[in-house]
């Protein structure tokens, strides 16, 4: 089947079956009936700030799962990240459906009001700007400096100051002080999938998240049909996303995320997919979580038993 495809097409799949992404991770996929990972990553180049500080979304780790060059890619369509005619146009368009994921209760205008968000990886505000305008108030985050000023500067034309700021990143130190002030619900939007350590990017996300904190993420499954529509067609034939904006091996599967996050103390609770109907050129919620897929989970931290403390 592979002979079949161009050679670009044929880069963007992993070299073999059993070289999943998954072998990268250090899942326990086997738990879960499939092949155990079969060879180590190489170990990610961490990036560091000007201050010195690992350029995590977390910013408390050690090892980055940031790459450089995925989000040099973004960042040279910074321009375009609000342009209803641009290569993120989808983004927009699906909106609607992602907001109404988080947004809970339909008849409120303001169902978010009183919440705190924090949205990593926010690129130029697309998501964030709805969020606040909600009623949350909002911190986005993102590694590329050009989408950061593009946000700040769209969301000020919008008029909203107080209720959203935006972040390249955050350091050690002010980590500490954002959890105090911080947070109802960590939101994370099509960036799992760019990162070189997805295992370690979700320990990143947890703890930016307080405990008992809510935790959404949207990401891409790696199944054939992903690789059909989201790659071949929408990159490929339809030219609707840059090229090489995807890899299909970095791309994962919900049975991975779950176990990821479970690892990083988030627990799901539940899992949507994200449905596109090409007549109508829109996008709704679905069970099916074959290619765009959300979670909700929840952050929980084991306390020391009654027992155990008496113990000791
Ligand atoms: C596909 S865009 C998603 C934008 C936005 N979340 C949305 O869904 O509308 C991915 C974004 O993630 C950012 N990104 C990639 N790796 C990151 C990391 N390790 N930390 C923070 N941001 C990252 C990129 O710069 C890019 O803006």
């Amino acid at each position: 089947m592979l002979r079949c495809l161009p050679p670009c097409l044929r880069r963007a799949l992993p070299a073999s079956s059993s070289s999943t992404s998954a072998a990268r991770r250090g899942v326990r996929l086997a738990e879960h009936g499939q092949s155990p990972p079969q060879s180590a990553p190489p170990p990610p180049s961490p990036a560091t700030q000007k201050d010195g500080a690992v350029r995590t979304p977390g910013g408390g780790s050690t090892a980055s799962s940031l790459n450089p060059a995925e989000v040099a890619h973004f960042a040279s369509f910074a321009e375009t990240w609000w342009d209803t005619e641009g290569p993120f146009k989808h983004l927009l368009v699906m909106n609607p459906t992602r907001v109404s994921f988080i947004r809970r209760d339909p008849n409120s205008s303001k169902p978010l009001e009183g919440l705190k968000i924090i949205d990593v990886g926010c690129a130029a505000g697309m998501l964030s700007e709805p969020l606040a305008r909600m009623g949350a108030t909002v911190t986005g985050i993102d590694a590329a400096d050009e989408s950061i000023k593009i946000a700040r500067v769209h969301a000020a034309a919008g008029i909203i100051f107080k209720t959203l700021k935006f972040r390249d990143s955050l350091s050690i130190s002010e980590r500490g002080a954002f959890l105090l002030s911080y947070i109802s619900i960590l939101e994370n939007a099509l960036v799992i999938e760019h990162v070189d350590n997805p295992s370690e990017f979700c320990g990143s996300l947890s703890a930016l998240t307080v405990p008992n904190g809510a935790f959404v993420i949207s990401t891409i499954n790696r199944s054939i049909r992903a690789f059909a529509t989201m790659i071949v067609a929408l990159e490929y034939i339809f030219h609707w996303i840059p090229k090489g904006t995807h890899h299909w091996s970095k791309l994962v599967t919900p049975d991975e995320l779950v176990l990821m996050l479970e690892k990083a103390s988030i627990y799901v609770q539940e899992m949507a997919g994200i449905g596109y109907n090409p007549w109508r050129g829109d996008f709704s919620m679905s069970k099916d979580t074959s290619v765009d897929y959300f979670a909700y989970g929840i952050k929980k931290v084991e306390t020391p038993s009654v027992v155990s403390q008496t113990q000791a």
